[in-house]
C-alpha cells in the first residue's frame, strides 16, 4: 500500500468549515483514509500544501470536452443560429483523431484548474474515453443522439449507438468511466424514439443525460405541439427519474420545478453558456429551495469559452442573484457545494468531499496570490476570487495528475501544438 500525505495546508471540510489538517490518501484504493491535525499522520510520499487550501476536486456536470477545438471559432450568436450555421457544419468534419486531440486539450485545461470529474456529451466517444483514461480523471461519458434531419434508419442507428456506447463503456478506465444514455434534447430527438428507447435505457439500468429548457425557442414549439410544458412532456415519456439529470433548465415554471423535485431529477446549471448565448437566467435558488440537486457545468468551450470551474462558480453565484433579484441568493457556500458534492451526486460518484472513505479526488490551491489576500473567508475566495490558475496540485483516484503546476499525465506543450494543428486543418476542411 502506497500512501500519499497532503500536508501543511488548510482543508475545506464537508460542513464548509476550514481547518488546519493533513489528508492521508491510499493510492492503491484511491480513497481518503484519514484527515487529522498536523503532525499526526505519515505517508510514503508527500504533497506540499503549505500556504494552501485542500478542496474537493471540482465536478464539471455538463460539458462537451472535445469542443475546445472550436473555442473562439463562432461567437456572439444565439443557440439555434450558432449550432445550425456554425457549430454543426464544422462538427460534421470532425474526425475521431480531432475528437481525441480536442478532448486531451480540454482535459489538460481541467486538470490545470482543479477539475477531477466531468459529465460529457459527444460522439466518437471511444476517443474521449481513451483521453480520460490517460488524464486520470473520472468521467461520465456517452454518445449523444440526434434524430431530427435524419431518415428513419439513420435516426434509429444514432439512438441505438447511444444505448450501446453506454452499455459498453460503463466501468472503463478501472471504473473511472461510467456512462449515460443521451438523447440530445427534447426538440432534437423525436417523440417516437424517446417512447421506444427510454424504457430500454431504464431496463438496462442506464442513467440519462440530456439538454432541456435551454431557450424559449426550444420551449415554445413543445408547448404548442403537446399542450403541456416541456418537462411535463419529458415526464410523460419517462425521462424524469432519480438517475436522470438535465443540462440548463433555464426556462422552467413552478410546475416543472415541482416535477423535478418529486421525481428526483437533477440539473446541471451552465451559467456562462446561458449568458453568452443569451439563453436566459436559470432560477437556481428556486430549484435549490424546492429540493432539486443542482450541479454546475461549463458546457462546451465554444459557448463559454473556458473550462475553468472557478469562473463557473462565480458566474453561477452572480447570475443566480440577478435571477432571484436577491443578493443573498446562491451564496458562496452554495456554489461551492454545487461544484463539488452536488456535481458528484449527479455523476453518481463518491467524490466532492474531503473525508475518510471518499474518493481521493482533490485540488490544492495556493493562497499566496494578491487576489486571495486577505484571508477573511476562504469559502468566499473559492466562490468569488480564485481562478483555476491558483491550483497548485491536482489529485484524482489517489494519483497526482498535476504537481506544482506541472501536468504529469500529458505533455502539455505537445497537446497544445497538436490541438492548434488539428483545429487549423478542421477549419480549412469546413470552409472548402
Ligand atoms: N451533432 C451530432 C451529435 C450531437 S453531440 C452533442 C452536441 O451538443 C452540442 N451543443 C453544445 N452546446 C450546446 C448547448 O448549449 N445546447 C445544445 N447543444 C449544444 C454540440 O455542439 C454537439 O453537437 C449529431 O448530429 O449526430
Ligand atoms: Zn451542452
Amino acid at each position: 500500500m502506497t500512501e500519499l500525505l497532503v500536508t501543511g495546508g488548510q482543508v475545506l471540510r464537508p460542513d464548509m468549515t476550514v481547518e488546519r489538517a493533513d489528508v492521508l490518501v491510499d493510492q492503491s484504493s484511491g480513497d481518503i483514509v484519514a484527515v487529522e491535525s498536523p503532525g499526526e499522520l505519515a505517508g510514503d510520499d508527500e504533497l506540499d500544501a503549505s500556504d494552501g487550501l485542500v478542496v474537493p476536486g471540482l465536478v464539471n456536470a455538463h460539458t462537451h470536452v472535445a469542443m475546445t477545438l472550436l473555442r473562439g471559432y463562432a461567437d456572439d450568436k444565439p443557440l439555434d443560429a450558432w449550432l445550425q450555421e456554425d457549430i454543426w457544419p464544422v462538427e460534421g468534419e470532425l474526425t475521431p483523431e480531432d475528437v481525441r486531440v480536442g478532448a486531451e486539450l480540454g482535459l489538460v485545461e481541467m486538470v490545470k484548474s482543479g477539475t477531477t470529474a466531468l459529465s460529457d456529451m459527444y460522439f466518437h466517444v471511444d476517443e474521449i474515453a481513451a483521453a480520460v483514461e490517460q488524464a486520470g480523471v473520472r468521467a461520465v461519458l456517452g454518445h449523444t443522439a440526434v434524430t431530427v434531419g435524419k431518415d428513419e434508419e439513420g435516426a434509429r442507428e444514432d439512438v441505438r449507438q447511444s444505448l450501446e456506447t453506454a452499455r459498453d463503456l460503463d466501468g472503463a478506465a478501472d471504473g473511472r468511466i461510467s456512462t449515460t444514455f443521451q438523447p440530445h434534447s427534447l426538440t432534437t430527438v423525436g417523440e417516437e424514439y424517446l417512447r421506444e428507447y427510454v424504457p430500454e435505457a431504464d431496463a438496462a439500468g442506464l442513467p440519462i443525460h440530456l439538454h432541456a429548457n435551454e431557450t424559449t425557442d426550444e420551449v415554445e414549439p413543445l408547448v404548442e405541439e403537446h399542450g403541456i410544458r416541456p418537462l411535463e412532456y419529458a415526464d410523460d415519456v419517462g425521462l424524469l427519474a432519480e438517475d436522470t439529470f438535465l443540462a440548463h433548465c433555464v426556462h422552467v415554471d413552478e410546475t416543472e420545478i415541482d416535477l423535478l423535485a418529486e421525481t428526483g431529477t437533477g440539473v446541471a446549471h451552465c451559467p456562462a453558456s446561458n449568458m453568452k448565448l443569451a439563453s436566459g437566467m436559470a432560477p437556481v435558488q428556486r430549484l435549490l429551495d424546492a429540493g432539486v440537486t443542482v450541479g454546475i457545468g461549463t458546457d462546451g468551450a465554444a459557448s463559454n469559452n473556458d473550462l475553468d470551474m472557478f469562473d463557473e462558480m462565480r458566474d453561477a453565484a452572480m447570475v443566480g442573484k440577478l435571477a432571484a433579484d436577491d443578493a443573498s441568493a446562491v451564496a458562496a457556500e452554495t456554489v461551492v457545494e454545487m461544484a463539488t458534492e452536488n456535481g458528484a451526486e449527479l455523476l453518481g460518484i463518491d467524490s466532492g468531499r474531503i473525508e475518510p472513505g471518499a474518493n481521493a479526488d482533490l485540488a490544492v490551491l495556493s493562497l499566496d496570490a494578491p487576489r486571495l489576500t486577505p484571508a477573511h473567508d476562504l469559502v468566499s475566495h473559492l466562490a468569488y476570487a480564485a481562478t483555476g490558475s491558483d491550483v497548485r496540485h491536482t489529485v484524482c483516484d489517489g494519483e497526482v495528475l498535476m504537481r506544482d503546476r506541472d501536468v504529469t499525465v500529458f505533455d502539455e506543450d505537445a497537446v497544445r501544438e497538436r490541438a492548434q494543428a488539428h483545429a487549423d486543418a478542421l477549419v480549412d476542411r469546413a470552409s472548402n
